[in-house]
């Protein structure tokens, strides 16, 4: 399914992931750190949601609760209508730092999961092999990590993930550690990935060009504890290529993101 004008708004569509008044303070021997409050959102299926604020205000926090690393003090989190508790295979998450195991060979790394669970067929070996083609990583599929560039490991760990066929992709800042060509490498890659397969994506990201690029919506927190300042619709023409980002439509929803941050 790809992403078209006649698309219904995301804000009519079904959501895939819901949260309630979520909060969370981190308590350490005496101190407290009030990290989000009363945060709510609904995310449609099929959207590419971006989440912006100020360094500390719980970005990371906020994703590593939807992927049940950490649980919330208060409220509710839903994905597919069922309650976060821990976390599951419908949940697939991606680092700045791609999580992949040194001991292995590319396509090994994306075997993994179906091997843990038991489910390693000739159906899954055949799909990694699709995966690793869609990653255009065919030619290293028995390198190791180490012999990756950094672009390379982090399409790999999009398949160890895609494998799995998350519902929901959580992504924490995940090119943020890239120079600026590989990273716009990669944020094409996942603009051409998500118009193809149209898997619910929350995206955390501190740079307000990227969050523009690639979200239908960005969420923009309050600085600590977060707090849901607004979320804005990018109404940008689809699919989005990188030459996009010099329109005068590009320019102005920047701003409006950088206004509200600012605020
Ligand atoms: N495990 C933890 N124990 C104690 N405090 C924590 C823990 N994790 C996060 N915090 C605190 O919660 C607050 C929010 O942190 P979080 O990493 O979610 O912010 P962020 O918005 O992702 O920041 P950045 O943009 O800098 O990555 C910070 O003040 C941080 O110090």
């Amino acid at each position: 399914m790809s992403a078209t004008a006649l698309d219904p708004p995301v804000t009519e569509r079904p959501a895939a992931v819901r949260l309630r008044g979520v909060g969370k303070t981190f308590r350490q021997r005496r101190r407290e750190t009030p990290a989000l409050e009363g945060v709510s959102l609904d995310i449609a299926a099929g959207e590419f949601l971006c989440l912006v604020g100020p360094s500390g205000c719980g970005k990371s926090t906020l994703l590593s609760i939807l992927a049940g690393f950490t649980t919330a003090d208060s409220g509710e989190v839903l994905v597919d209508g069922r309650p976060v508790e821990g976390p599951g295979p419908d949940r697939g998450v991606l680092f700045q730092t791609p999580t992949l195991f040194p001991w292995l060979t590319t396509r090994q790394n994306v075997l993994y999961g179906p091997r843990a669970r038991g489910a390693l067929t000739p159906g899954v070996r055949e799909e990694a092999g699709e995966l690793l083609e869609t990653v255009g990583l065919t030619d290293f599929a028995d390198a190791y990590p180490h012999e990756l560039s950094g672009g390379m490991r982090h399409r790999a760990a999009f398949a160890r993930v895609l494998i799995n066929h998350p519902r929901v992709l959580l992504m924490d800042e995940p090119f943020g550690a890239l120079d600026a060509i590989t990273r716009a490498g990669m944020q094409r890659f996942l603009l051409e990935l998500w118009q193809r397969q149209r898997t619910t994506i929350v995206f955390v990201t501190h740079d307000v060009e990227e969050a523009t690029l690639l979200g239908d919506r960005v969420s923009v927190l309050s600085g600590r504890p977060g707090r849901t300042k607004a979320v804005i619709d990018i109404e940008l023409r689809r699919p989005r290529t990188y030459d996009d980002t010099e329109t005068l439509e590009f320019v102005t929803a920047k701003r409006r993101i950088r206004e509200v941050l600012e605020r």
